[in-house]
């Protein structure tokens, strides 16, 4: 058997299964049993009219084919469940594996598997495989550590299945008794869970400063100096905002560190967990910073087409070719600012790209750790310094504070500012010695006890 998944044990003396339904997921699940070893029977509505199924399996009625095999594979949707009940006697005493997924929560009062258990009460019925799919299943090894699911009442039967998931080269995660199948049919109607967060983080974000610089730009100018210039809001407003949502979520993505270091400190130990806020923030990292990266792409974007639109718009400006009085300092600070701006967006760049799989695989550990930590400062240090010179004089001007408010960019600098001096306060030799022994497992003993290690909760 050379499509047998690497180092998988082939069952003992080719067991039988026996898999209800000859859909999408019925043929690909049965093909990859067999690849794996086993035997399987189909039960079908119509043995004699199902189409194409995997060479080597056979098919035949339910009845029949629920009577050879001691596990069976309902790869049938909920609705047609019904049919199971004349299956009933043969299905006694019988493994019944419930695959099945809703296509919304809280369609039905009880959890598929729970209803497939009540129909045949004397079978056990497992959940499982829910959240693998008929297209992986087909595609093969790659998805091999795909987690599957699995609940139910009997251990013997949970056993069962266990032995099935792992011989097709999926890890197990026990859920628990039946009752958590509702949970676990949930499971996949999740789209994109690691996303969410910084999704609504940078929605958030973009709604309060598009509505901040709003009023501090186009309304301000309205009511003040009577002057309409709205037309700004599609470039010049979405190019303030765009830099600004960058910049406070390119440094989300590092405060999270600073302040687990902070914690581990506090603590003198790394071995308590974090709280649940702070490990659901470093688990979504990855998704912050290529939000990031995409709107500090949009700001580059805009960035080069406002020369363009000018020389559109105001090309007499350019024909007289006006030039103000030079002045170096001024100059030094334009070229310093794109120049730090340009290089911050070219790390920022490498970042996203360390961060795809296919990259970071190739990386060690060591080498990921770099790039992703000591360059990844470097390119929040280089992305701050570059708003600073944006603002560069402006911070002391009184004019600057419109309405008493400062200008959304120096509103954005206060988190990245915290995240830098905090880290530079980890780096200092004393600290960042303390931290070291401590992430090697030192742990600093309580005030009370001398010398003796606390116990662990
Ligand atoms: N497709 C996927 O990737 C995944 C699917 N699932 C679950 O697997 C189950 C099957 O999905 P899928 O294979 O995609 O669905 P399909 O619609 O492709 O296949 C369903 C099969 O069920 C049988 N069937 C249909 N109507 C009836 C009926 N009235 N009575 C008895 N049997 C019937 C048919 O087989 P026959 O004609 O031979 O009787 C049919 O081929 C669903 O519960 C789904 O939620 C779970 C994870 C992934
Ligand atoms: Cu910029």
């Amino acid at each position: 058997m050379s499509l047998r998944p690497l180092g998988m044990e082939p069952p003992p003396e080719r067991e039988l299964l026996c898999i209800f339904g000859t859909g999408d997921l019925g043929r690909s699940l049965g093909q990859r049993l067999l690849q794996t070893g086993y035997r399987v029977v189909y039960g079908s509505r119509r043995p004699h009219s199902c189409g194409p199924l995997p060479p080597g399996a056979q098919v035949m009625s339910h009845t029949e084919a629920a009577q050879l095999a001691a596990v069976v594979i309902v790869c049938v949707h909920r609705e047609h469940y019904d049919f199971m009940e004349e299956v009933a006697p043969q299905l006694k005493g019988k493994v019944l594996v419930d695959v099945s997924n809703n296509s919304k929560k809280g369609l039905y009062p009880e959890s598929n598997a729970e209803f497939l258990q009540s129909l045949i009460p004397a079978a056990s019925v497992v959940k499982a495989f829910n959240t693998v799919s008929a297209w992986s299943l087909q595609n093969g090894p790659s998805d091999a550590h795909r987690q599957v699911f699995l609940c139910g009442d009997k251990a013997e039967a949970k056993q069962a299945v266990r032995e099935l998931a792992t011989r097709l080269g999926l890890s197990v995660l026990d859920r628990g008794s039946l009752s958590a199948a509702r949970e676990v049919e949930d499971f996949p109607l999740q789209l994109f869970p690691e996303w969410r967060l910084p999704l609504c983080i940078a929605t958030g974000l973009t709604a309060f400063f598009f509505f901040y610089l709003l009023i501090r730009d186009v309304i301000y100018a309205y009511v003040e100096q009577d002057k309409d210039i709205s037309f700004r809001i599609m470039v010049s407003l979405a190019n303030k905002v765009f830099p600004i949502v960058s910049l406070i979520m390119l440094s989300l993505c590092y405060l999270p560190g600073v302040m687990a270091a902070i914690l581990q400190l506090y603590r003198g130990t790394k071995y308590r967990r974090f709280p649940d806020w702070l490990d659901h923030w470093m688990l979504c990292r990855k998704q912050l910073g290529l939000l990031a990266l995409g709107f500090a792409f949009l700001h580059v974007l805009y960035t080069l087409l406002i020369p363009i639109r000018y020389a559109v718009q105001h090309p007499s400006i350019i024909r007289e070719n006006k030039t103000a009085v030079f002045d170096t300092t001024s100059a030094w600070r334009t070229d310093s600012y794109f120049s730090v701006g340009i290089l911050g967006f070219a790390l920022y760049v490498l970042l996203g790209i360390t961060s795809l799989p296919s990259v970071s695989n190739a990386l060690s550990w060591r080498e990921f750790s770099f790039v992703q930590s000591k360059l990844g400062h470097l390119t929040l240090l280089l992305c701050t310094l570059h708003t600073y010179l944006y603002g560069w004089n402006k911070f002391l001007r009184p004019s600057t504070y419109k309405w008493c408010t400062p200008p959304g960019y120096m509103l954005c600098l206060v988190v990245p500012s915290v995240v830098l001096v905090l880290k530079l306060l980890m780096v200092l030799p004393c600290v960042d010695r303390s931290l070291g022994r401590i992430r090697q497992g030192w742990e600093r003993t309580g005030p009370e006890g001398e010398g003796t290690k606390p116990l662990m909760a």
